[in-house]
Formats: C-alpha cells, sequence, structure tokens
C-alpha cells in the first residue's frame, strides 16, 4: 500500500483495525446478549452435573450462525469454573462423522493424548473411557455440534444409543449429551431408531434467528472492540446488519465487517464506507457455502463438480460422468447425492420423464460459478 500524508487516508503502517482478531472464526466474544433464555434452559439441564448427578439430555436446534456453539463455549467456561468435577466436551461432527470417530475425540478429551493410532475396537475404546470416569468420580458432558452431519452418514443413532446407555454396561459412568443441529429440515428424534428414541427424552432449547436490530447491537460491539474510533459510522453498520439480516446468520455480518475493513485499507481509507460493504458481500454471503464445501470428502466434492457442468441434468446421466472420475458403485453415488441435498448444497427432486417412470434432477442450490470457485 502506499502512504498518503492526506487527511483521512492510512499510512502503510497505520490500519482501520484496532484488534483483527474480534474478526476470527474462533473468537469466543466478551458478551453473550439475547440469548439469555437459552442459556437458562442450559444452564437448567446440566445443574445436576455439577452436584455430582447425570445432567439432563438437552437438544439444540436452530440455523447456522445463531450463537448455538458460543452458548456450549459459554456454558463449558462457567461450569469449568465452578468445579473441576465435570469433563466437558465438544465433539465436531463435520470433522468426527462417525461413532468411532466421536469416540476418539471423547477419549482425547479424557486422557488428554489420542488413543493409539494402530486401532482399539470400539468397546475398548469405550471400556477405557468409561473407566477413566469412573475412577476420577468425574460427570461427562458431551455436546455433538453439528450432529446433523452424523446423520447424514448414519451414525447417529449407534452414537446416541452407545452414550445414552453408558451406565448400563459400565455402572457408575455419568454422561449427558447435548445434541446441537444447524439443519432445520432434520426432525431428530423422528429420524432416530425407535430403540435410542425410547431413551432419548432431551429438553428443547430452540435457537431463532437474531432480528435486525439484535443483529446491529451484537455487531456494534464488535465494531467497537475490533475497529479505531469512527472508522465505521452508523449507516454503514446498519447496511450490514440489513445484508447480515437476509440469511440471519451472524457470520455473515462479522465476516462483513472485516472484509470491509480490508477494502477500505487497501484504498488507503481510515473510514469504512458504503461500496467497501458492497463489495465485501459479494464473497461473505457464501461464507455458508464455503463452509459446508469445507467439510465435504473428495468424491463428494468430485460430484459437485460434476454437476457444475451438468447442472439440472438427471441423476442418471450425472452417474455415468461421476463414475469416469471415482469408482464408486450406484448405491454410494445416491447416499452422496442425498447428502448434498440434506446440506442444502443440490436440489434432488423427482420428475416424470416422458414414457421412462420416474427419475431425479440434480440441480445446484448456487450459482455453478460460486460453487466451481470454491471447489479449486
Ligand atoms: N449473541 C451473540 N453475541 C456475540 N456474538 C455472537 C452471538 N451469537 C453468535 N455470535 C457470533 O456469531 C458467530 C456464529 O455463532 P455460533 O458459531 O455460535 O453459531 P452456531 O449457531 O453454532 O452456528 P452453526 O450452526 O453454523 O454451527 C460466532 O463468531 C459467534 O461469536
Amino acid at each position: 500500500m502506499t502512504g498518503d500524508p492526506e487527511e483521512g487516508m492510512l499510512s502503510w503502517d497505520e490500519s482501520v483495525f484496532r484488534n483483527e482478531h474480534v474478526f476470527e472464526i474462533d473468537y469466543v466474544p466478551e458478551t453473550f446478549r439475547h440469548r439469555d433464555s437459552q442459556m437458562q434452559s442450559l444452564t437448567y439441564a446440566l445443574r445436576p452435573a455439577v452436584r455430582g448427578s447425570r445432567p439432563l439430555n438437552v437438544m439444540v436446534r436452530g440455523p447456522p450462525g445463531t450463537g448455538k456453539t458460543t452458548a456450549i463455549q459459554k456454558l463449558y467456561d462457567e461450569i469449568g469454573a465452578q468445579t473441576r468435577d465435570v469433563q466437558t466436551i465438544r465433539v465436531n461432527c463435520q470433522v468426527n462423522s462417525t461413532r468411532y470417530s466421536v469416540f476418539s475425540r471423547l477419549f482425547e478429551g479424557c486422557f488428554d493424548y489420542e488413543p493409539p493410532s494402530s486401532g482399539i475396537s470400539f468397546k475398548k475404546l469405550f471400556g477405557q473411557i468409561a473407566e477413566k470416569l469412573v475412577e476420577d468420580d468425574r460427570v461427562l458432558v458431551v455436546a455433538l455440534d453439528d450432529v446433523n452431519y452424523l446423520f447424514y452418514e448414519n451414525e447417529a443413532s449407534d452414537t446416541l444409543y452407545s452414550l445414552l446407555r453408558a451406565h448400563e454396561e459400565h455402572p457408575g459412568a455419568k454422561i449427558g449429551v447435548i445434541v446441537v443441529s444447524s439443519d432445520p429440515a432434520l426432525e431428530v428424534i423422528d429420524a432416530l431408531d425407535t430403540r435410542v428414541q425410547s431413551v432419548f427424552r432431551p429438553e428443547d432449547v430452540y435457537f431463532p434467528v437474531y432480528d435486525q436490530p439484535e443483529i446491529v447491537d451484537i455487531l456494534h460491539e464488535r465494531v467497537t472492540r475490533g475497529f479505531h474510533d469512527g472508522v465505521v459510522a452508523t449507516d454503514v453498520l446498519e447496511r450490514v446488519g440489513s445484508l447480515t439480516a437476509k440469511s440471519g446468520d451472524l457470520r455473515v455480518g462479522i465476516d462483513l465487517l472485516r472484509r470491509a475493513g480490508l477494502n477500505a485499507e487497501m484504498r488507503a481509507s481510515r473510514t469504512v464506507e458504503l461500496e467497501d460493504v458492497e463489495k465485501a458481500y459479494e464473497t461473505s454471503k457464501y461464507i455458508n457455502l464455503s463452509r459446508s464445501l469445507n467439510s465435504l470428502s473428495e468424491n463428494e466434492r468430485a460430484l459437485l463438480e460434476v454437476l457444475v457442468d451438468h447442472d439440472g441434468a438427471q441423476a442418471g446421466e450425472v452417474y455415468e460422468r461421476f463414475s469416469e472420475e471415482t469408482d464408486l458403485g450406484y448405491t454410494r453415488y445416491s447416499e452422496i447425492v442425498n447428502k448434498l441435498d440434506q446440506l442444502g448444497l443440490i436440489d434432488a427432486e423427482y420428475a416424470e420423464i416422458d414414457g421412462r417412470g420416474r427419475s431425479r434432477s440434480l440441480t445446484l442450490s448456487y450459482e455453478p460459478e460460486a460453487i466451481r470457485e470454491r471447489l479449486e
């Protein structure tokens, strides 16, 4: 960047940011407003754990970017400040999407090191975790964050069943489960096997999308902490709020602020202007898409790549192209189609084809170009 001594211009070693870190993905906000009733319900459910008893199980639901993960983090911090007798672990099911890998993560949380990489049976893995809990007389609270991913892999029922029946196979083991789902189309309870339904009666805690005034209020605090005084004027913040309210995903707003700040710096400006926000929105509005794409396996991405060039084609035709790229059979292919559909990346709709019965047509939910760019 070229230095410019003019009034209102940034010199090369200046920044509009006071603390850019507050816009990063892993930043835990100091204050957590507009979620009092949800925090109360969660506290109520987990209180028994602090007294050494098994807590109530909880089902947390709500669209992406509505504060579910942050609520769990806040709660875990509060519990940690109260007692050492509760082991709290958050499992990101986007990353750990099978029962075995969920329990590997629990093992790591309990022992502070990873389970042997040579691989031990699930039974052993589970046994060691349970033994450790009983030995240390600790209650385990497991949050299965983005649990919808376990459903997409057909692993949810087995995972929950093991967790919920732990005390039967391992007397004295006390485990509470918080399942967190961000898929509005997923009826968590209905999607579980009946054997799990009969033992899983969770407290329901719902996180609705924030409305625009709430979004502006929350983002105002980020602006104060993240930018120098006077960098973001009220009308600019209001614009960020209204763009964010379109999806209700707070991540869009946080990303928007950061990118708009960078755009201002690019112009060597001391203030963020509306044009910086509009330009940033072209990228920030896809933040959820980028997140979903990052969680995909190679085969899942390969299918999307085929679809970018065959948007709207029939499933059979797409399979032909897909099988040229991979050696997967039709059953596995169908499973991937279903997963991409559930993730909201594609729309797989049955349609009549003349004289040939029903077939699915596969349509991308985003512009093909937006997907192509983000797959590269
Ligand atoms: N009330 C709030 N106050 C301050 N920041 C918030 C608040 N709610 C959410 N955030 C911020 O918004 C971002 C998204 O929140 P979070 O990850 O908790 O959402 P989520 O509901 O778990 O999303 P997903 O379902 O996609 O995992 C985070 O950066 C978080 O810090």
